[in-house]
C-alpha cells in the first residue's frame, strides 16, 4: 500500500461565506476536496517536510450547540491539553489533522470544528455532505443542549450522507456538581436513534481518545474490510471498551 503525506497544521478559521467548493484553496484546504467515495486524498504532498505519512484519510465533523465543548474536545485530542479560561466561540469552521495508527494502518482524520452558533448554521450545512463521521455533542450541564440533539439529528439526516457514522457524546462529564443530564438519559436517546454513545470530558480527557479511535476504526474497517473478515461492530466495540475500563478512560 502506498503511503501518502498528511497536510499538517491548523486549517485556520473560514469566513462564514466559505463553502466546500469555493473555500478549498491553500495548503490545508486542498486536502479537503473529497471524492464521492468519502475518502480524502491530498491533491499533492504537503510543502512542509514535517508532514506525517498516512494510508487512508477521512473527514470527521464536530457538531452541537455553542458552548458544549467541541473546540476543547478537539484540542484535547490533538494536543492533549485543556483550554481553560474564558470561552471563545468558534467563528465559521476550522480543521485540524491527526494521524492515528489503527491495526497497523495509518489513518488520517481531518477533524472539522464547527461553530455551534445559529448564525453560522448555513456554513456548517455546506460541509456535512463530505463528512464521513459526525461527533454530535451535548453538554451534561446544559439541558437545552441535550434537548436540541433531536433537531441536530434531523439536520444530519437532511444534509449528511446516508451512511455517515454518527456518535453521540455527553461532554463535561467532569462537572459532577453542575450536571443536569443523567448518563441514562443520554444512553436512552442514543438507543432510540441507534447511535453509539459515551460521556466525555475535554477537561479530564475522559473517553476523548476512545471516541476518535472508535470512529477511525469503523471508517477504516468499512474501507479496508477483507471479504472473509466479520463486519466491525462500532457499538459493540464502544460498549466493550467502556466495560473494560469501567466508565472512565482518559
Ligand atoms: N468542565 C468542563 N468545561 C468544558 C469542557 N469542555 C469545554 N468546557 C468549557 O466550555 C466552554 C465552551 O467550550 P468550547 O469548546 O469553546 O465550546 P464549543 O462547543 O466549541 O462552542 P462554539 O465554538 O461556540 O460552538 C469553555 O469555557 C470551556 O472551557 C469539559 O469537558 N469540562
Ligand atoms: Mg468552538
Amino acid at each position: 500500500m502506498s503511503r501518502k503525506k498528511a497536510v499538517k497544521g491548523k486549517g485556520g478559521s473560514k469566513s462564514p461565506k466559505a463553502s466546500p467548493s469555493s473555500g478549498r484553496t491553500g495548503k490545508g484546504l486542498a486536502a479537503a476536496a473529497a471524492p464521492s467515495s468519502g475518502l480524502v486524498y491530498p491533491s499533492r504532498p504537503s510543502l512542509s517536510n514535517s508532514g506525517e505519512f498516512y494510508d487512508i484519510a477521512f473527514k470527521v465533523m464536530l457538531v452541537g450547540d455553542s458552548g458544549v465543548g467541541k473546540t476543547c474536545l478537539l484540542v484535547r485530542f490533538k494536543d492533549g491539553a485543556f483550554l481553560a479560561g474564558s470561552f471563545i466561540s468558534t467563528v465559521g469552521i476550522d480543521f485540524r489533522n491527526k494521524v492515528m495508527s489503527i491495526d497497523a494502518v495509518k489513518v488520517k482524520l481531518q477533524i472539522w470544528d464547527t461553530a455551534g452558533q445559529e448564525r453560522f448554521r448555513s456554513v456548517t450545512h455546506a460541509y456535512y455532505r463530505d463528512a464521513n463521521a459526525l461527533l454530535l455533542l451535548y453538554d451534561v450541564t446544559n439541558k437545552a443542549s441535550f434537548d436540541n440533539i433531536r433537531a441536530w439529528l434531523t439536520e444530519i439526516h437532511e444534509y449528511a450522507q446516508q451512511d455517515v457514522v454518527v456518535m453521540l457524546l455527553g461532554n463535561k462529564a467532569d462537572s459532577t456538581h453542575n450536571r443536569v443530564v443523567k448518563r441514562e438519559e443520554g444512553e436512552k436517546l442514543a438507543k432510540e436513534f441507534g447511535v453509539p454513545f459515551m460521556e466525555t470530558s475535554a477537561k479530564s480527557g475522559l473517553n476523548v481518545e476512545l471516541a476518535f479511535t472508535a470512529v477511525a476504526k469503523e471508517l477504516k474497517h468499512r474501507t479496508m474490510k477483507e471479504p472473509d473478515e466479520p463486519k466491525f461492530q462500532l457499538k459493540e466495540y464502544v460498549d466493550k471498551e467502556m466495560r473494560t475500563v469501567g466508565c472512565c478512560r482518559s
